[in-house]
C-alpha cells in the first residue's frame, strides 16, 4: 500500500514532511485535512488516524506515526532518503539531531506563540489578543530568530550544519517562513537568516514554494490589508 501522508499545508511540521518526501522522489498519497475546519478533531480522525489530533500523521501500509521528526527519521530508515540530508554516520546525524531538538524547543515553542495570537486566533476563530498582552510573545519571538542568526548561521558554511542541506535546514526555514503571515518580516536586520532562507527556497524549489503557496498568498494579502 502507498503511504499516505495527513497533512494541511498551513501548518510548519506538515511543510518540512511534504518537501522531505518530495525532494526524495517518495511516493506517497496526500489527504488534505483541514485544521481550521476542525478535520482533525472529528472522531473518526482520532479513532482511525490520531488520538493526538495533530498534523502530521503518516500511515505506511497501516503502520499510523505521528511527531515529524520521529517521521523524518522513520523515513530515513524506510526509505531512500539522501545520507547529506539526515546522515547515518553517528555524528553527522547527532548534528542535525542537535538542531532538530533546539528547534522544537526554541523555533517553534518561542515564535508560533506569537503567530498563534497574532495570525491563527484572530483570522480562524475571531480572537483578538490585546498588543500589551502580544508583546512578550514577540519580544521572546524576536530573540530567538535573533539567537539562529548568532548561534547557528555563524559560521561559513552555507547552512545550518556546514555546506549541504540537512533536514535541520527545512524544519527551520518552514518554521520561520510562516512567520511572514503576521507581517513581520524575519529577514529584516539578519543578514545571514535572508541568506539562509533564500537558499533553502532556491535549493529545495518548487517543493518549497508549492509546500509554502498558502503562506506566500496570505502573507501577501495581509500585507496589502495593513495598507489599507
Ligand atoms: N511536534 C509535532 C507538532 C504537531 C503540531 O503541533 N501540529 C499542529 C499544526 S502545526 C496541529 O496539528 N495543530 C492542531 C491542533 O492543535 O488543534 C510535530 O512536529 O509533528
Amino acid at each position: 500500500m502507498v503511504l499516505t501522508v495527513y497533512i494541511d499545508l498551513l501548518s510548519q511540521p506538515c511543510r518540512a514532511l511534504y518537501i522531505t518526501l518530495k525532494l526524495h522522489n517518495v511516493t506517497f498519497k496526500t489527504q488534505y485535512i483541514s485544521i481550521e475546519k476542525g478535520e482533525h478533531r472529528t472522531s473518526e480522525f482520532t479513532q482511525n488516524i490520531s488520538r493526538f489530533n495533530k498534523l502530521p500523521v503518516i500511515d505506511d501500509d497501516g503502520f499510523k506515526l505521528t511527531e515529524s521528526v520521529g517521521i523524518l527519521r522513520y523515513l530515513a530508515k524506510t526509505k531512500t532518503i539522501r545520507d547529506s540530508y539526515y546522515p547515518q554516520d553517528a555524528k553527522k546525524q547527532a548534528r542535525v539531531d542537535e538542531f532538530l531538538e533546539w528547534h522544537h524547543t526554541n523555533l517553534r515553542s518561542l515564535c508560533s506563540p506569537y503567530f498563534i495570537r497574532k495570525w491563527i486566533l484572530p483570522k480562524f476563530f475571531g480572537k483578538v489578543t490585546p498588543a500589551d498582552k502580544l508583546r512578550p510573545y514577540f519580544n521572546q519571538m524576536v530573540a530567538c530568530l535573533d539567537n539562529m542568526e548568532r548561534l547557528w548561521l555563524n559560521s561559513d558554511g552555507l547552512y545550518i550544519i556546514g555546506d549541504q542541506l540537512t533536514a535541520a535546514d527545512i524544519w527551520a526555514a518552514c518554521e520561520i517562513e510562516q512567520l511572514t503571515m503576521t507581517g513581520y518580516d524575519p529577514k529584516m536586520g539578519r543578514p545571514k537568516l535572508a541568506a539562509f532562507l533564500e537558499r533553502v527556497r532556491n535549493e529545495t524549489n518548487p517543493y518549497f514554494d508549492e509546500a509554502h503557496k498558502e503562506v506566500y498568498e496570505y502573507a501577501e494579502l495581509d500585507k496589502k490589508n495593513s495598507k489599507l
